[in-house]
């Protein structure tokens, strides 16, 4: 997208010599305030709006090349609510473009099949209509159909919007998975941050008047954000944020206040004996029970019921930093449990030495200027 403007016909400049470049494969996300020109870019990418100056290329050739049909075959479109047609079964609706395109209607049934099971819906619900399903559902139906005949460019204008924070997560986790296996290149456009970083490969935040404010892979924004527009954007808790960004693997796990539940009494003692002012107590399988004070657990048999609850533990090594500090922010002993894959406690940490590595995480960021991105 090299220096593109849109000016409505009423005078209205909703984008101002934007220039971005998207990178194939992978998840672009532009965000900003309402107004600021999100749709109508997007829009433009598949010539719904067609720019009023500068120039779109698509893999190296100018969008304005291709008949509109075309281009607009190459790219999926999603958006809010799903726009499903309410007089078709879902499986309809999902096998459109390829009924469309002249396949067979057995084919593009089977097809239809296919992407239900991949955007994680039930086969059962092929026949419904879309009023029969949650709007969680039907956002997946929307996602399917824009798959259908498999488009190499998926164009997503606030998909995810209308549905609650847990089927959103639901949602969004299921995009990543689909990019993953699938490796299409997807424009998505949100009004929420904390979608934006969680989703994009790549961030471009706009400013009202259709400028760009900053472009960057999420974990960038966070720690260098180009103004205070942007800083603000980000919001307060920008510091926290930052931090899902951090693995955990480098904090350091003290095992030796873990005992279980048939420990010794001389296990006990020596467990207590350490910095930390509560024990970790634990199943036969070696999974977390809960905390308790080493003078009131009995040797043999410690009463679980009476142990303060560990909270939600983190994944050892895997799990972010924000991740580790939540279970310890959380934790009534303000320790974080920290658990491998199978759920059995792999080590205690404190806040306190999980600060001393969010200190060393920043300080060590800010040196080279570096990124890596783990699990948030
Ligand atoms: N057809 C139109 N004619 C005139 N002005 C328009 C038209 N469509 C959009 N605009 C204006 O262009 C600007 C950008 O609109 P656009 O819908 O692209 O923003 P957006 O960032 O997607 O907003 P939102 O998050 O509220 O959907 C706004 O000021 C809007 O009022």
């Amino acid at each position: 997208m090299d220096s593109v403007t849109k000016r409505y016909p009423d005078g209205t400049v909703a984008v101002d010599r934007l220039s971005l470049e998207i990178p194939d494969r992978s998840i672009t996300v532009l965000v900003g305030p309402s107004g600021c020109g999100k749709t109508t870019t997007l829009r433009m990418i598949n010539r719904m709006v067609e720019p009023s100056e500068g120039t779109i290329l698509i893999d190296g050739v100018d969008s304005r090349q291709q008949p509109v049909n075309t281009l607009r075959r190459s790219m999926g479109y999603v958006i809010q609510n799903a726009g499903l047609f309410q007089h078709r079964t879902i499986l309809d609706n999902i096998a459109t473009v390829p009924r469309m395109l002249g396949w067979g209607k057995e084919k593009s049934r089977a097809r239809a099949r296919e992407l239900m099971e991949r955007v994680g819906l039930d086969g059962a619900l092929a026949k419904r209509y879309p009023y029969q399903l949650s709007g969680g559902q039907q956002q997946r139906v929307g996602v399917a159909r824009a798959l259908a005949a498999d488009p190499p460019v998926l164009l997503m204008d606030e998909p995810f919007s209308a549905v609650d924070p847990v089927v959103r997560k639901g949602l969004q986790d299921e995009l990543l998975r689909i990019q993953e296996e699938l490796g299409k290149t997807i424009v998505f456009v949100t009004h929420d941050i904390d979608e934006a970083v969680k989703l994009g490969t790549m961030v471009a935040v706009m400013r009202t008047g259709g400028h760009l404010a900053q472009y960057a892979p999420p974990a960038e924004l966070l720690s260098h954000p180009a103004d205070a527009f942007v800083e603000d954007f980000l919001g307060a808790d920008r510091g926290i944020r930052r931090l899902s960004f951090f693995s955990s693997a480098g904090l350091e796990l003290l095992t030796e206040p873990i005992v279980a539940v048939d420990a010794t009494a001389e296990r006990i003692a020596a467990a207590g004996s350490g910095e930390a002012p509560y024990l970790l107590v634990t199943d036969p399988d070696g999974k977390p029970l809960g905390w308790g004070e080493p003078g009131d657990l009995t040797a043999g048999e410690i009463e679980a019921g009476r142990l303060l609850p560990y909270g939600r533990p983190f994944a050892a090594g895997t799990d972010s930093l924000r991740a580790a500090l939540d279970c310890a922010v959380l934790s009534p002993t303000g320790w974080a449990v920290a658990v491998d894959a199978e759920g059995r406690v792999a080590g205690v940490v404190s806040q306190q030495v999980i600060g001393e590595a969010i200190r060393g995480a920043h300080a060590e960021r800010s040196a080279d200027g570096k990124v890596e991105q783990v699990a948030p």
